[in-house]
């Protein structure tokens, strides 16, 4: 799913974010990025979907050569890739249910398969009752869920989340570690930067543990390994 060799990434102003990293994250896996403050997690994540390019090293996802791709791919690899943000990241002016729509509108669905997808992704994250409602009117809990449903609406092989749960409180979050561990139980890999211990030390997927820009752990069933 996810192939980096020997991938670095130097920031403009001479910041390394990544140094050196090589790894493999295969279809199914649950992983947790975690680390220090400016370690590069968002940098890593941010290389995936190619929101910044590596300075070297190699980096494939989804089978697409992420550095060589061509900028009229970049949608191609975006579509196989579920984004969720810390920020929620939802349209304002638009309903719950044009908030989900509006990613499969993208790629032009039909209608009726576009409507059967939404509820059903709604149901999934147990928010159907609220498609007519406005993210305005919405608990951040629930905003993050129907993030999650945009997410996964057009079934990514791939649901990247940068810090999902960062600023939700411990019921909560739960509520949204249940909805990416039924996505995961689904069959999507799920690659997820975060800071929250008692969640990853409660999960125990694999953790991969970076420290100024370098992996220094690799472990499955893994624990946070950090004090808070
Ligand atoms: N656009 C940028 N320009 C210059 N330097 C950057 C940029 N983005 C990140 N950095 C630097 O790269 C390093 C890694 O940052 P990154 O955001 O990837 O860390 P992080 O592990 O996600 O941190 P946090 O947990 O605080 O979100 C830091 O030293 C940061 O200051």
């Amino acid at each position: 799913m996810i192939t980096m060799s020997e991938v670095s990434k130097v920031y403009g102003n001479g910041s390394v974010a990544l140094a050196d990293v090589s790894i493999e994250i295969h279809k199914g896996e649950f992983v947790f990025l975690v680390g220090p403050s400016g370690a590069g997690k968002s940098t890593f994540i941010k290389l995936v979907f190619r929101e910044e390019l590596p300075t070297s090293g190699k980096l494939f996802v989804n089978g697409r050569n992420v550095i060589d791709m061509k900028p009229n791919e970049v949608p191609y690899l975006r579509r196989g890739l579920g984004m969720v943000f810390q920020d929620y990241r939802l349209l304002p002016n638009k309903t719950v249910y044009d908030n989900v729509a509006f990613a499969m509108q993208v790629i032009e669905a039909p209608r009726r398969e576009m409507q059967k997808r939404v509820h059903n992704v709604l149901d999934l994250v147990g928010l159907r009752h609220k498609v007519r409602t406005y993210p305005s009117e919405l608990s951040g809990g629930e905003q993050q869920r129907v993030a999650i449903a945009r997410a996964i609406v057009n079934n990514p092989a791939v649901v990247i989340a940068d810090e999902p749960t960062g600023n939700l409180d411990p019921d909560t979050s739960w509520e949204i570690m249940k909805a990416f561990d039924t996505i995961n139980k689904a069959g999507t890999t799920i690659v997820m930067a975060t800071h929250d211990k008692t969640i990853v030390d409660a999960m125990r997927k694999r953790v991969i543990a970076v420290e100024k820009g370098y992996i220094v752990r690799d472990q499955e069933r893994g624990v946070y390994g950090y004090e808070d």
